[in-house]
């Protein structure tokens, strides 16, 4: 082991402060991961501080078992290394999980985990990064924690009455458990939807809330992916236009949605998604069950009781469990300080294409309401940039084979 490896074992647990020679990155989900390869094949070392004890927590952690990814494959890898040949066109969240754990192994990105970010500011040039334990320093900070960092539990009046279960999706990982229940399921995003849907396959009974406008797409048309087909039409046509064409055959393959309680924003699907980050439901099989009435569409929720649940319109119903499908936020504003590159829900205030770099050496990744084809864009922007800027540095900083310098104090 070379000295400064070693340095490096010894020292972490010892020391306070810790001075990393590359970008310091926050997440290791897809985006820390994409942004780590694209700065090593530049010939870049970087740090990644996870709050969790493994890679793409969210996915290995957070989602239920039935996860496929909705869009092609060739939509969802990572820069450099795409998925292995054998994969299906949706692969499963098991498959993304071991495309993404052979992703982090064949570029060597070990992540220091159990290091969640407790805050971070920027102070006499230099990006000042806490954990618990530690304090990190570099002139480059990348923030990968995700636009779904936290789920969103809405304020809703009773919570505490209810004698049956309230979880988030987040929680959920499948039907098993609510075999012939009475579930109540807040929200109709493609959570909502597919938990519902995964509620039916095992004989529960779900009633999904619906309290605004949807938009619900095939996510097939003419047997191609209607993501890739928006994607091919928007380098020829303008975005309205090609919303209204999904709108069309969207009416013709599903028939209207209005009828069936799912009401349709006024803004196109992709143009919602674009300006608000809403993403549109992609149907994999809750439509027909919706049609059906095996899921139950409800009003908004007024309060919970004891035994259930008050709608809006005055009805009452008994539930066993509720679910709460209502969403996800960034918790970039807990964390760091000191700077108004954010707004106050943790998102860019630069729209896409161009969020990905603030200023004194701060960049972000994933955070552009387009998925993981807005991780892969970024990743490989922030690397090429902070690789022209490594190029230019000569000396100490880059002498030591290690990454990080464990120091005692701050220099
Ligand atoms: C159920 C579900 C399905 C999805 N399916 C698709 C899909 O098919 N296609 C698609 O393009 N997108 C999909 N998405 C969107 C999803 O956001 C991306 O797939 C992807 O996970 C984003 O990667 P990320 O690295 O930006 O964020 P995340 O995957 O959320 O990773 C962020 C990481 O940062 C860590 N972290 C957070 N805060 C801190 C902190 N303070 N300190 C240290 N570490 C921290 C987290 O533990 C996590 O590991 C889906 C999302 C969900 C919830
Ligand atoms: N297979 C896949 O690839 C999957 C992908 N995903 C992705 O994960 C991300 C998160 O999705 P999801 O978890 O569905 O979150 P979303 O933010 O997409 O949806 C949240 C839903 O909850 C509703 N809601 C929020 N608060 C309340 C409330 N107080 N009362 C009633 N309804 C409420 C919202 O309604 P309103 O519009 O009125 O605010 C909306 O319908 C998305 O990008 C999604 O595409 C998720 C599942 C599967
Ligand atoms: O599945 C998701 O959460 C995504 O964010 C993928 C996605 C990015 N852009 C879209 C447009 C329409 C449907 C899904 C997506």
């Amino acid at each position: 082991m070379d000295s400064c490896k070693e340095q490096e074992q010894q020292g972490f647990n010892q020391a306070k402060f810790v001075k990393v020679l590359g970008p310091i990155i926050v997440g290791a989900g897809p985006s820390g991961l994409a942004v780590a390869a694209c700065l090593s094949q530049q010939g870049v070392p970087s740090l990644i501080l996870e709050k969790n004890d493994c890679i793409a927590s969210l996915w290995q952690q957070k989602t239920y078992d039935r996860l496929k990814l909705h869009l092609p494959k060739q939509f969802c890898e990572l820069p450099l290394r795409g998925f292995p040949d054998d994969f299906p066109k949706y692969p499963t969240k098991g498959q993304f999980i071991s495309y993404m754990e052979s992703y982090a192994s064949h570029f060597r990105i070990q992540p220091k985990f159990n290091q969640a970010v407790k805050t971070t500011e920027f102070d006499h040039g230099v990006w000042r990064v806490q954990t618990e334990d530690l304090e990190y320093h570099s002139r480059w900070l990348i923030v990968a924690t995700g636009e779904n960092a936290e789920p969103v539990i809405p304020d809703i009046v009773g919570y505490d009455k209810f004698k049956g279960n309230i979880l988030h999706t987040s929680e959920y990982k499948s039907g098993s458990k609510f075999k012939n229940q009475r579930v109540l399921v807040v929200g109709c995003g493609n959570s909502g939807m597919e938990v519902s849907l995964d509620l039916c396959r095992h004989n529960a009974i779900p009633h999904m809330v619906v309290r605004n406008t949807v938009h619900v797409l095939p996510r097939e048309m003419f047997g191609m992916s209607t993501f890739g087909i928006a994607m091919a039409l928007l380098k020829w046509l303008p975005l309205r236009l090609v919303d209204k064409f999904l709108l069309l055959v969207a009416n013709l393959i599903l028939g209207n949605t209005e009828q069936l309680g799912l009401k349709r924003p006024k803004t196109g699907p992709i143009e919602l998604k674009n300006v608000t980050g809403k993403t549109p439901v992609l149907d994999v099989g809750a439509l027909s069950q919706i049609k059906s009435g095996k899921i139950k569409v409800m009003e908004g929720v007024k309060e919970v009781t004891k035994n259930g649940v008050k709608f809006m319109n005055g009805q009452e119903k008994k539930f066993e469990s509720i679910i709460l499908a209502t969403g996800y936020k960034s918790n970039v504003p807990t964390w760091l300080k000191g700077c108004d590159f954010f707004t106050k829900d943790g998102m860019p205030k630069t729209p896409f294409p161009n969020g990905w770099k603030g200023e004194n050496g701060l960049y972000t990744v994933g955070f552009t309401r387009r998925g993981l084809l807005g991780t892969a864009s970024d990743a490989v922007k922030i690397a090429q940039d902070i690789g022209d800027q490594w190029k230019t540095i000569k000396g100490n900083d880059k002498s030591c084979n290690s990454h990080v310098i464990i120091l005692g104090k701050p220099w």
